[in-house]
C-alpha cells in the first residue's frame, strides 16, 4: 500500500520501545491500543533488537498497521524498510545521508530526519522538496527515552525558531512534528505555543514514546492524548484576530463575576510581598493562600475558581515552582507570572528562562525593562529589580508588550509612565496543519493605560507585585466564558485608579499603603468603572 504523503496524518505519531512495556503487555498490544484510539502514524524503533528479530517485528507491526489504515515507518534502518516494504524511515544527523536515503527507498516513501536546529532546515530547503517529507523536532523537553542524547532539551522556543527557519527558507512542503519528553501536562502549551513568528505555520503533530508504550492502559492514555490534541485552541493558524477591546461595560462585568465567584488566589512569592498581597486579595472579594508546600499544589488548582501567581522575586525551589504550573496547567487555571527582576543576575534569567519554557501563563507581567528583554529589544543586564532608568518611548514598548505576548500567546502587561496591555491568546478552534492566518506580533490588540505618575507609589514596598495579586485575582474570578484581556485590563485600570485616589488621601508612605488597600476596596465594591481617573487607548 502506498501512502500519498499529503495524506498523511502526523497529528499523534507512536513510535515503539519494547523495553518499557508494563506488564502483561506486549509490542503488539501497546501499538494496537494506540492505532484503535487516535494514533495516526506509527514508527518502530527497537534499538536494542537484532536484525532478525526486528524484521519480524516489523512484519507483525506492518499487519496491525495495515489494519487501520495506518503508515508503518522504519527507525534508521533503511535496508529493513526495504525488506518489509514499509511506508518510510526516519533517520537521524547521526544515520544514512538524506540523499542517499531517497536514492534507495524512491520518490514515493515517507522520509523523516531528526532536526533540532536552524542550520539543518536550511539543508533540508536546499535539498528541496523531493528528499525530507517531514521533521521530528526535538528534543523539547529532558526524556529518559533517547539514551545519550546529543543536545539538551530546546523547549517550544527551541521549536518556533525550527519554524521560523522552515519559513525562511521557504520549505513549505516539509511537516513537522514536536518529539521529546510530551506528556499531557505539557502538549497543549506545545501545540498552541509552538507556531512560527509570521502565524503561518504550527507543528502538525506530536510524536511520543512513553507515555503511550509505558502506559498500563494505553487505550486510556491514547483517548487523553487524542481528545487533548483535539481540544487545544491553536493559536494563528486558521484563527480569526479578536477584534474586540476592554471598555468600562465589559470591566463591571468582569468584576461581577470575580464579586461572585471569589477566587483562590496562591500566591508563590517574595516574603516582603506576602502580607501586603494578601490584604491587596482580600480587598478585591478573594481569598488568599500563601502557599510554597509542593505536595498540596495539585488540590489547590483543583478549587473552584483558583488562581496562581507565581512572582519569582520568592525564593521557593525549581521544583516546586515547577509543580505549581504543571498543577495550574493540567486543570486550565491561569497563572500569572510576574519575572521579578528578569535579567538582574544569570541565576534569576536561568530561573525565568525555564519557567518560561515550562510553562503556560495567562497573563505575563514585567516592568519596562523586563518586557523589553523578554521581547530581545534590550539585551544590556538589567540594573537592579527596577526598571532601567532609560526613557522608552511608548511606540517601543507597545510593540515589546505585544512581541511578548505572541511569543508566549499570552495577555503582557508592560507596566511605568504608561502602561501597555497585548493580548496574545485568542480563542478561535483550529486543526494542526499549517495555518494561513498570518497574523503577527504587530496586529494583536494592544491598548495603554493613561493615569498620570504617583510618585508615591515607588515609596512603599510590593507596590508592583501587588498588581500581580490584583491581575490574579481578576482572571482567577473570570466565568469559563470570561475574556481574558477584559479582565487584566481592568486589574491595571482599578489599581493604578486605587494608587491615585490613595495618593491623594494619604499623609506619606506609610499612610499610603492603608489608604491603597481602601481604595481597592471602595473602587471594587463600587463597581464603576466609567468614574475611574486612569483610561485605556487603543494602540494599534
Ligand atoms: C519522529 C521522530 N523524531 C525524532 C527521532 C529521533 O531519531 P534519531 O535522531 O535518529 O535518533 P534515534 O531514534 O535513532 O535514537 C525519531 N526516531 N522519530
Ligand atoms: C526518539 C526520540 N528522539 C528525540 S526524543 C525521543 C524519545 C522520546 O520519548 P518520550 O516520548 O518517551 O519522551
Ligand atoms: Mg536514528
Amino acid at each position: 500500500m502506498v501512502f500519498a504523503k499529503e495524506d498523511v496524518n502526523y497529528s499523534l505519531y507512536l513510535v515503539t520501545d519494547s523495553t518499557m512495556l508494563p506488564p502483561g503487555t506486549t509490542l503488539y498490544s501497546q501499538v494496537e491500543a494506540g492505532l484503535k484510539n487516535g494514533v495516526t502514524l506509527v514508527q518502530i524503533r527497537e534499538k536494542d533488537t537484532e536484525t532478525g528479530s526486528f524484521i519480524e517485528e516489523a512484519l507483525d507491526v506492518q499487519k496491525i498497521c495495515k489494519k487501520y489504515n495506518v503508515p508503518l515507518i522504519i527507525n534508521d534502518r533503511i535496508d529493513v524498510a526495504m525488506a518489509i516494504d514499509a511506508d518510510g524511515v526516519h533517520v537521524g544527523q547521526q544515520d544514512m545521508p538524506i540523499p542517499m536515503v531517497r536514492k534507495l527507498l524512491g520518490p514515493s516513501k515517507i522520509i523523516g530526519w531528526s532536526v533540532g536546529k536552524p542550520s539543518e532546515v536550511e539543508t533540508l530547503a536546499k535539498w528541496g522538496p523531493d528528499m525530507v517529507d517531514y521533521i521530528g523536532v526535538g528534543t523539547l523537553f529532558p526524556t529518559l527515552t533517547k539514551k545519550n542524547p546529543k543536545k539538551s532539551p530546546m523547549g517550544p522556543q527551541g521549536a518556533i525558531a525550527v519554524l521560523d527557519a522552515l519559513e525562511e527558507y521557504k520549505a513549505s512542503w516539509c511537516r513537522t512534528v514536536g518529539i521529546g519528553g510530551l506528556h499531557p501536562d505539557n502538549i497543549q502549551r506545545v501545540i498552541s505555543q509552538c507556531v512560527a513568528t509570521n502565524g503561518k505555520r504550527s507543528l502538525d503533530g506530536i510524536s511520543l514514546v512513553s507515555d503511550i508504550m509505558a502506559a498500563p492502559d494505553a487505550c486510556a492514555a491514547t483517548v487523553r492524548l487524542r481528545e487533548m490534541i483535539d481540544r487545544t485552541k491553536y493559536q494563528f493558524v486558521d484563527c480569526e484576530l479578536n477584534e474586540s477591546f476592554p471598555t468600562a461595560v465589559s470591566i463591571k462585568s468582569v468584576i461581577s463575576q470575580v464579586s461572585s465567584n471569589r477566587p483562590l488566589v496562591q500566591h508563590v512569592t517574595n516574603k516582603v510581598h506576602q502580607n501586603f498581597g494578601a490584604n491587596v486579595t482580600l480587598a478585591l472579594g478573594s481569598s488568599p493562600i500563601m502557599s510554597e508546600i509542593q505536595s498540596e499544589v495539585s488540590e489547590l488548582a483543583r478549587i473552584p475558581n483558583a488562581s496562581l501567581l507565581l512572582n519569582t522575586g520568592s525564593v521557593a525551589p525549581i521544583e516546586m515552582l515547577k509543580a505549581a504550573i504543571n498543577a495550574y496547567n493540567e486543570v486550565n487555571r491561569p497563572i500569572t507570572f510576574d519575572p521579578v527582576g528578569y535579567s538582574a543576575t544569570e541565576t534569576r534569567l536561568c530561573l525565568n528562562n525555564n519557567l518560561l519554557t515550562y510553562g503556560q501563563f495567562a497573563c505575563i507581567k514585567g516592568n519596562s525593562s523586563e518586557i523589553l528583554f523578554l521581547a530581545k529589544l534590550n539585551n544590556d543586564k538589567m540594573k537592579g529589580v527596577d526598571a532601567g532608568s532609560g526613557k522608552n518611548d511608548d511606540a517601543l514598548l507597545a510593540r515589546a508588550t505585544q512581541i511578548v505576548a505572541f511569543k508566549y500567546k499570552t495577555i503582557a502587561v508592560c507596566t511605568g509612565e504608561h502602561d501597555f496591555i497585548a493580548d496574545g491568546t485568542f480563542g478561535g478552534e483550529c486543526k494542526l496543519s499549517s495555518g494561513t492566518a498570518g497574523v503577527t506580533a504587530e496586529g494583536l490588540p494592544c491598548v495603554m493605560i493613561e493615569n498620570g505618575s504617583i510618585p508615591i507609589m515607588g515609596d512603599i514596598t510590593a507596590s508592583g507585585c501587588s498588581l500581580g495579586s490584583t491581575i490574579a485575582s481578576f482572571v482567577g474570578g473570570l466565568d469559563p466564558t470570561g475574556n481574558l484581556f477584559d479582565a487584566v485590563v481592568g486589574a491595571v485600570l482599578l489599581y493604578k485608579t486605587a494608587g491615585k485616589l490613595a495618593s491623594t488621601r494619604c499623609q506619606g508612605s506609610g499612610s499610603f499603603h492603608v489608604q491603597l488597600i481602601d481604595a481597592l476596596y471602595q473602587l471594587f465594591h463600587e463597581n464603576k468603572p466609567e468614574k475611574w481617573s486612569a483610561s485605556l487607548k487603543k494602540f494599534n
